[in-house]
């Protein structure tokens, strides 16, 4: 495919997003219908929608519209690309630009440059103060790929190894000692022999040093109270943890069993029932507004309500109160979200205390773009 026709299917996609549709299930949908789009094909038109998701508000402004022609108008300008080669109505490309069209768009406000709704963004600036601004320019950017090396299967320098021969380069970091950031062959990840053999798992950065600062270690029973797909479960049984996992959902834990062979963790699931018993460590991973992540999930941002918000909030409320019950008396509540809001934050664990005085605070992180990779929170209460 051209650049130009890779455009004309964002237009389309975008158009269908803008009408309701979720990103990601309509990108699968356009690959599975589009046989003539190769790898790189589709991997350029996924970057290009979710470049367009994660600055909606500003192209929008600089291409005159929120429709799909509209926001591709607005790239081409946001990325000082001659928009005539792109809309130049030649074999799959767009149908050239009317003069309406020319004559549209301007430079973006500067609460339209924060690429966030305006009720989003005047809760950030009370809650990260300074750091508003900054924080809001990182997550217009594409988030690098994360991996967390197996320790129960590889050190890092092996898992590098491995990965090299795969053709995938990958830097460790050194704010967490499972951490590698993939810098070249991110697309031939999920085929490659090290995370075939469970050497590696993709996990973001910032919940890598949230399980590294639990104290979890040979021994340590840990709860997974809010398992889902498993990656903090997976996290800290790596670290030698015997851990057990429950969702309310049980069918989120599918991909549990299957993640845990490949690693070679022995993790436990309970499906039926609520989980018993008292555990050193009860780690919540709770629902959250997702506000930290939304470099990955840019269409998430636009779709937030303060409505859902205070949904959230409420089953976070909940969970909390569900598993005090659940850690013996000396351990550990873990209570994290990938959220930037200080009222799933800060705010939260201030109201659980509370009502659970019983409770106190041991420490907390919290985590933005700035220093780590995706927004994160997580606190670290004694019982
Ligand atoms: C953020 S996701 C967990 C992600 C997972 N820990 C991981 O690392 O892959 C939150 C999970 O909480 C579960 N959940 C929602 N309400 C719950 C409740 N009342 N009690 C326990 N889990 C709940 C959801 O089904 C969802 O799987």
């Amino acid at each position: 495919m051209t650049p130009a026709a890779r455009a004309a299917a964002a237009i389309e996609i975008l158009d269908d997003i803008r009408a309701g549709q979720p990103a990601e299930a309509r990108l699968i949908r356009w690959a599975r219908a589009s046989r003539y789009a190769g790898s790189g094909d589709r991997a350029a038109v996924r970057d290009l929608v979710f470049d367009t998701l994660r600055r909606l508000r500003s192209r929008a402004a600089l291409g005159g519209g929120e429709d799909g022609r509209s926001l591709i108008l607005g790239a081409c300008r946001d990325e000082g690309a001659d928009p005539a080669l792109i809309f130049s109505g030649e074999g799959h490309a767009p149908p050239p630009l009317t003069p309406a069209e020319q004559a549209a768009g301007r430079p973006p406000t500067a609460a339209e440059a924060t690429d966030l709704p305006d009720w989003i963004a005047d809760r950030l600036q009370t809650d990260l103060g300074a750091e508003f601004l900054p924080v809001a320019a990182a997550m217009r950017e594409r988030a690098p790929v994360w991996l967390r090396v197996n320790q129960a299967r590889a050190s890092r320098e092996d898992a590098r190894a491995g990965l090299a021969r795969d053709g995938i380069d990958a830097e460790p970091d050194p704010r967490c000692d499972t951490a590698l950031r993939v810098t070249a062959g991110a697309r031939r990840l999920q085929g490659s022999g090290a995370f075939r053999d469970g050497l590696i798992e993709l996990q973001d950065l910032s919940p890598q040093i949230a399980c590294a600062s639990i104290a979890a270690g040979p021994g340590t029973r840990v709860l997974d109270y809010c398992a889902g797909g498993g990656g903090k479960a997976l996290a800290l049984a790596a670290r030698g943890a015997t851990v057990t996992a429950w969702d309310a959902a049980p069918a989120r834990m599918a991909d549990l069993p299957v993640r845990a062979a490949r690693a070679g963790a022995d993790i436990e699931l309970v499906r039926n029932g609520r989980p018993r018993g008292d555990f050193d460590v009860v780690l919540t991973d709770v629902p959250c507004s997702g506000s930290g992540t939304w470099r990955r999930t840019p269409d998430a941002k636009w779709r937030l309500t303060a409505d859902d918000l205070q949904a959230v909030l409420a089953v976070q409320a909940q969970i909390l109160d569900e598993a005090v019950t659940l850690v013996r008396p000396g351990g550990t509540l873990v209570y994290m979200t990938c959220s930037l809001f200080r009222a799933e934050n800060d705010a939260q664990i201030a109201s659980f205390l509370d009502r659970h005085p019983r409770f106190s605070r041991h420490s907390a992180r919290t985590l933005t773009p700035l220093d780590a990779s995706d927004g994160f929170f997580a606190e670290y209460l004694i019982c």
